[in-house]
């Protein structure tokens, strides 16, 4: 899988190139390019933002500097990724999807978001995924983009060490609209507080229905929401 990132802070990326990531791009698995967007700019001043047509406050993200910069990194297999408060879900089913992609172009937003047009434009040539990582609001794009490429990649072979984390993560495989169980290791009592007994007891059958109802009070609990569907 390939990764460009346009944004006006590339520094603010920096974090992709450790821990599992960075081993996937040392592995080969991943190539990753972080662009700066006000390479696209034509002014001295290398403006990247303008005042919103219909008034409000903020600036608005030019279109043409972003149609540039994606002309630069798109190519016949790319889908357009842009991190929105108003996009549809990220999701566990979403990553996923995503993960079957050749190449993702993530477009960093910042002010009050870019110019709707460089979205339209691009729909015209490549699929593009407006995508919400949740009901709040960053001061940009860069957090999200790292939340989604995080989520994205560590379901691609051979980047997570053990890929049957994957199946049994929160929200995937077994557990689509469940969250996980809790987890424990050594030592046997911590601070008084002892392991559940099921999970030494070397019963594999009660161990795996005593998850499957930690999933089921968990979710019950936490995220109600996700039994209503
Ligand atoms: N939750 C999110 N907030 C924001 C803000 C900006 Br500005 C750009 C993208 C996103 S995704």
């Amino acid at each position: 899988m390939r990764l460009d990132v346009i944004t006006i802070f590339p520094a603010y990326l920096a974090p992709l190139r450790e821990s599992l990531l960075g081993k996937a791009i040392a592995d080969g698995r991943v190539d990753l390019a972080v662009h700066d967007l006000r390479d696209w700019a034509t002014d001295r001043h290398r403006t990247v933002d303008d005042a919103p047509y219909g008034g409000g406050p903020g600036m608005v993200m030019k279109p043409d500097v972003w149609g540039r910069a994606l002309d630069a990194v798109a190519q016949p297999s790319s889908t357009l990724v842009v991190p929105t408060p108003a996009g549809r879900r990220f999701t566990q089913p979403v990553a996923a999807e995503l993960a079957g992609c050749a190449h993702l172009v993530f477009a960093c937003g910042r002010y009050e978001g870019i110019d709707q047009r460089f979205v339209q434009d691009a729909a015209s040539r490549m699929p593009v995924r407006e995508l919400s990582i949740g009901d709040y609001v960053l001061a940009g794009g860069e957090v999200a983009t790292m939340v989604i490429v995080e989520a994205v990649t560590r379901l691609l072979p051979g980047v997570l060490g053990n890929p049957e984390s994957a199946v049994q993560d929160s929200f995937a495989g077994d557990l689509a609209d469940l969250v996980e169980a809790p987890s424990y290791t050594r030592p046997p009592v911590y601070r008084g507080l002892p392991v559940p007994a099921v999970l030494t007891s070397g019963d594999h059958a009660a161990v795996a229905a005593w998850r499957a109802e930690q999933s089921r009070r968990r979710t019950t609990e936490n995220r109600p929401d996700l039994l209503i569907q």
